[in-house]
């Protein structure tokens, strides 16, 4: 593939070629032919093009002579006009559209919000802060993470550290101590909770109320019949508290993950507010497997969809993704540096903590410890059934038990909850 990719110099001023590389031909040797006729763009660019084209060769190439052609950068996330302006041809919102999406082992990069909103559980807004606000933000952060921490768990019998830095910030000091006390993250108490920051109060009303309509536009555009999911909550989202996460340098990441709905129950909604160096958060779908199917090699068999997030960008996860998708922040092979945090990017994650799921009113499993909710994804016989289970076991030098009890809401996501059982059931997981 790579013999196929790399490129000569040739001249220019690309001609438009009828039905070459129309046909069957594999999709490498389709980019080669477009990247020979447009040498100046970037493969990343002429493979969403040709997407965008169904594969036709030959209106992909024209299509790129109509439009302004954008070079890669310095190597960092870089910069693309809108999917859409290559994709006039086909009218406004084409059929043709919809079947852009990434195929399996490749990576669809989309920069523009109606592309993000089109193929992701997700929208993105630029530039959601006056430039102050988010510079001071920036700095307010970048100062607090100086005494962030990795976190350490269990994965597999191995003790592992996040490949990045965090804290976690709440609205009062009681909530502090209720955080110590009552909530569990990965089966153990945190111990390093903060009182969130002036600039973070200042910032959140503007997140919440550019999140509220989102959400809206979301139900309204995209949702069947235009009403909110089955399980998600009619309230406005009112974040109360928010993590933080630093990433120092291009290698710092985070792992392919769904978040936690233990505390923020189903359809879960979260603002993610980006500043710092630009970096690509990754999504992608989960494809549940057939009884035992082992060999369905699912991780990656819809491809991913990468969404740049660069400075003062507010990524809003809607009610669909974390039960159905995994996203992550995958290590750069460089970066541009920000002139406030040189190679740092700053992640907050407001999110909305509901009165209902404390864990004072959520099953304890047989350690006595608040079980997590989590839902089944990788079975296709339960796929997106949810359940709580005993998460003991994630503690390092811990056990756990083998508590399982399904879990049940109502419409509005409200929990149904029944007494402690006595005996698990732990099937089709
Ligand atoms: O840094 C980001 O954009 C995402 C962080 C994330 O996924 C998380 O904190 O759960
Ligand atoms: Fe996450």
């Amino acid at each position: 593939m790579q013999s196929f990719l790399t490129r000569q110099k040739r001249k220019s001023s690309p001609e438009p070629v009828k039905n070459e590389g129309d046909g069957d031909e594999p999709t490498e040797i389709k980019l080669a032919i477009l990247s020979s006729l447009h040498p100046q763009l970037d493969q990343e660019v002429l493979l969403d093009v040709l997407l965008a084209h169904e594969g036709s060769v030959s209106e992909a190439s024209a299509s790129l002579q109509t439009t302004r052609a954008l070079k890669k950068g310095s190597g960092g996330v870089g910069y693309q006009q809108s999917l859409r302006s290559f994709t006039t041809c086909h009218g406004k919102s084409s059929p043709a559209n919809k079947k852009l999406k990434a195929k399996k082992g490749s990576t669809l990069h989309l920069y523009d919000p109606a592309d993000v909103a089109e193929h992701t559980p997700c929208t993105i807004i630029h530039n959601l802060l006056p430039a102050e606000v988010a510079n001071d933000l920036l700095k307010e952060l970048l100062n607090e993470a100086e005494s962030f921490e990795k976190i350490t768990f269990k994965l597999f019998d191995n003790v592992v550290s996040s490949p990045h830095t965090s804290g976690f910030f709440v609205e009062s000091y009681d909530e502090i101590q209720r955080q110590k006390t009552d909530y569990h993250y990965n089966g153990a108490r945190l111990t390093d909770v903060r009182r969130i920051t002036p600039q973070l109060i200042k910032v959140k009303p503007l997140v919440q109320e550019a999140v509220n309509k989102e959400i809206q536009s979301r139900i309204k555009t995209r949702y069947p019949g235009g009403r909110k999911l089955r399980h998600q909550s009619p309230h406005p989202w009112t974040p109360n508290s928010a993590f933080v996460n630093c990433y120092n340098g291009p290698q710092q990441s985070v792992g392919w993950h769904s978040d936690q709905l233990t505390y923020l129950g189903p359809r879960a909604v979260i603002g993610s507010v980006s500043l710092g160096v630009a970096r690509e958060f990754r999504v992608r779908r989960i494809l549940p497997r057939d009884g035992d199917d082992r060999t369905a090699e699912d991780a990656d068999a819809e491809g991913q969809i990468s969404i740049h997030l660069p400075h003062n960008s507010l990524l809003v996860m809607h009610a669909e993704m974390q039960e159905e998708w995994k996203h992550c922040v995958t290590p750069a092979p460089s970066i541009d540096p920000h002139p406030i945090s040189g190679n740092k990017r700053i992640n907050i994650t407001y999110r909305d903590y509901r009165a209902n799921m404390h864990p004072r009113f959520t099953p304890r499993c047989t350690c006595g410890v608040p079980c997590v909710l989590r839902v089944v994804q990788r079975k296709r016989e339960n796929f997106g059934k949810y359940f709580w289970m005993c998460h003991a076991s994630n503690v390092p030098g811990k056990e756990g038990c083998s508590f399982f009890q399904w879990a049940e809401f109502d419409e509005d996501g409200n929990p149904i909850l029944k007494g402690r059982p006595s005996e698990t059931d732990k099937i089709g997981v």
